[in-house]
C-alpha cells in the first residue's frame, strides 16, 4: 500500500466490520455504533446487513447476542480503524472484564480489503470469522460470493447457521443506513390544496426528477384510508428515487406502510412517545420555533428540526413571528442534530437561508405552486448550492 502519513493514497478499502451486542438496549447501541462509524472522518458505512440474534458461545450464562456486519469503505489505516473502532466501544460504555465476557458493543474488523495482518494487537481476516455464524450469516447477506480461506461466505453461512443457534430479526439495518445518509438540503413538503387538482404522485416525480433529497406526506384533510393508499404510492414513488419518505403527523400512518420516519410539531404525539414506538432506526422529525424547543428536541429523540415560519407564508396559518435568518441561526447554533428551515422559501431568499447554517431548506409553494415542479426544484436546488 501507498502511504502517506498513515493514509492509503489509493483511495477507500473495502472492510466489514462485526458489530455485537447483549448488554442493555442492544439493538440501540448497534444503531449508535453505526452513526458514530459512519461520522468517522475518511470512512462511509455502505451496507448493512440485516440483525440477527445469537446464543453466546463460550461463556454460556449471559444473555444472547444481537449481531450484525457493516461493509465500509475507508481511507482509514487498519490500526487507526481499530482505534478508531475502540474508541467508540468506550464512548458507548464497554468495560472489557472477561474474554467472551457480556459487552455493550463489541466492533472487529472481520477484512481490511484483501490484508492479511498478523500483529499481536490485530490479526485480519479475524482468526475466528469463519466459524462463527454471527458473522458469516450477516456477512454473506452483505456479500455472498466473498471468498475467505478457500471458502465461500455463503456455503460457511448456511453450514454454520445448521449447527449453531441464529435467528434473524424483524427490523432490517438498511433503514439505519439510509437515516445515516439522509440528505435534507432540498426536502418537499406536500400540500395537495397548492396544487388545485394537478395530479400529486405527477408533481411529486417532477421535483425528485429536479433534486428533492426528501419529501414529506402532509394530508390534513384526507380520511385514513386514503392517507394510506397515498402513502403507499409515495413510498413506491421515492424508493424508486432512493429518496426517503416521511409522514407527517400521523404515527399509524408511517408505521403502516414502513416509512422511513415522520414529522411531528407542538402540537402532536410526544416526542418521546413517538421514538419510542418507531424505533431507532427510523428518522423522527420535530417542528421548533425557538431555542427551548430546539433543545428539548435535540435531548428527546429528533433526528432533525424544522424551524419556522423563516418568513410569511400563506400555505399554513401560524400564531408565530417570522423567525428571520438571524432567528433561524439562533437555533442552528443551539443544536448539533440538522435543522432545516421552513416557511416562505423561495429561489430568491434561499442563499440568505443557507447563509444561516442550515442544513436544507423546505418547502410547499416554491416547488408545488409552480406548473413546473421540476424546474422549480431544479432552481432552488442549484440556489442552494451556488457558492456565494
Ligand atoms: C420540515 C417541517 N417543519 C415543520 C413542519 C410543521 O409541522 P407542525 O408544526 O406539526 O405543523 P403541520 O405541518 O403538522 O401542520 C413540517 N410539517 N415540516
Ligand atoms: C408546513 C409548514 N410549517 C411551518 C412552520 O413554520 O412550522 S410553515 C409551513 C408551510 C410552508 O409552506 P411554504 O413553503 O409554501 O411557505
Ligand atoms: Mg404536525
Amino acid at each position: 500500500m501507498n502511504t502517506l502519513l498513515g493514509v492509503d493514497t489509493m483511495g477507500p478499502v473495502r472492510c466489514y466490520i462485526g458489530l455485537g451486542a447483549n448488554i442493555g438496549d442492544s439493538r440501540a447501541t448497534i444503531a449508535e455504533a453505526l452513526k458514530r462509524l459512519n461520522e468517522l472522518p475518511n470512512l462511509t458505512v455502505d451496507t448493512v446487513a440485516p440483525l440477527y440474534r445469537s446464543a453466546p458461545i463460550g461463556y454460556t450464562e449471559q444473555n444472547y447476542f444481537i449481531n450484525t456486519v457493516a461493509e465500509v469503505s475507508t481511507t482509514l489505516t487498519p490500526r487507526q480503524l481499530l482505534t478508531a473502532l475502540q474508541q467508540i466501544e468506550n464512548d458507548l460504555g464497554r468495560v472489557r472484564v472477561m474474554r467472551w465476557g457480556p459487552r455493550t458493543v463489541d466492533l472487529d474488523i472481520l477484512l481490511y480489503g484483501e490484508q492479511t495482518i498478523l500483529e499481536p494487537e490485530l490479526q485480519v481476516p479475524h482468526p475466528r470469522m469463519t466459524q462463527r455464524a454471527f458473522v458469516m450469516v450477516p456477512l454473506a447477506d452483505l456479500n455472498p460470493g466473498l471468498v475467505i480461506d478457500g471458502q465461500k461466505a455463503q456455503l460457511l453461512a448456511r453450514r454454520l447457521a445448521e449447527e449453531q443457534e441464529i435467528y434473524a430479526e424483524q427490523r432490517r439495518y438498511k433503514d439505519v443506513v439510509k437515516k445515516m445518509n439522509c440528505n435534507y438540503s432540498l426536502y418537499l413538503v406536500t400540500d395537495r390544496a397548492i396544487l388545485e387538482g394537478r395530479d400529486l404522485y405527477h408533481a411529486v416525480e417532477a421535483a425528485l426528477q429536479g433534486g428533492v433529497t426528501l419529501v414529506q406526506l402532509r394530508e390534513k384533510h384526507t380520511s385514513s384510508r386514503d392517507f394510506y393508499q397515498i402513502a403507499l404510492g409515495l413510498k413506491d414513488l421515492t424508493c424508486k428515487y432512493q429518496v426517503p419518505l416521511l409522514i407527517n403527523d400521523r404515527l399509524d400512518i408511517a408505521l403502516a406502510v414502513d416509512a422511513d420516519g415522520i414529522h411531528i410539531g407542538q402540537e402532536d404525539l410526544p416526542l418521546q412517545v413517538v421514538r419510542e414506538m418507531l424505533g431507532p432506526q427510523k428518522i423522527v422529525g420535530y417542528s421548533v420555533a425557538n431555542i427551548e424547543e430546539a433543545v428539548y428536541g435535540e435531548r428527546n429523540g429528533a433526528d432533525y428540526l424544522g424551524a419556522g415560519p423563516v418568513y410569511a407564508t400563506q400555505t399554513k396559518s401560524t400564531p408565530i413571528e417570522p423567525l428571520g435568518v438571524e432567528g433561524l441561526r439562533s437555533i442552528k447554533e443551539a443544536v448539533s442534530i440538522p435543522v432545516v428551515g421552513i416557511g416562505g422559501i423561495n429561489v430568491r431568499n434561499v442563499s440568505q437561508v443557507r447563509r444561516s447554517g442550515v442544513d436544507g431548506i423546505s418547502v410547499v409553494s416554491a416547488i408545488l405552486g409552480s406548473f413546473n415542479p421540476a424546474n422549480a426544484s431544479r432552481e432552488l436546488y442549484t440556489a442552494w448550492h451556488k457558492k456565494d
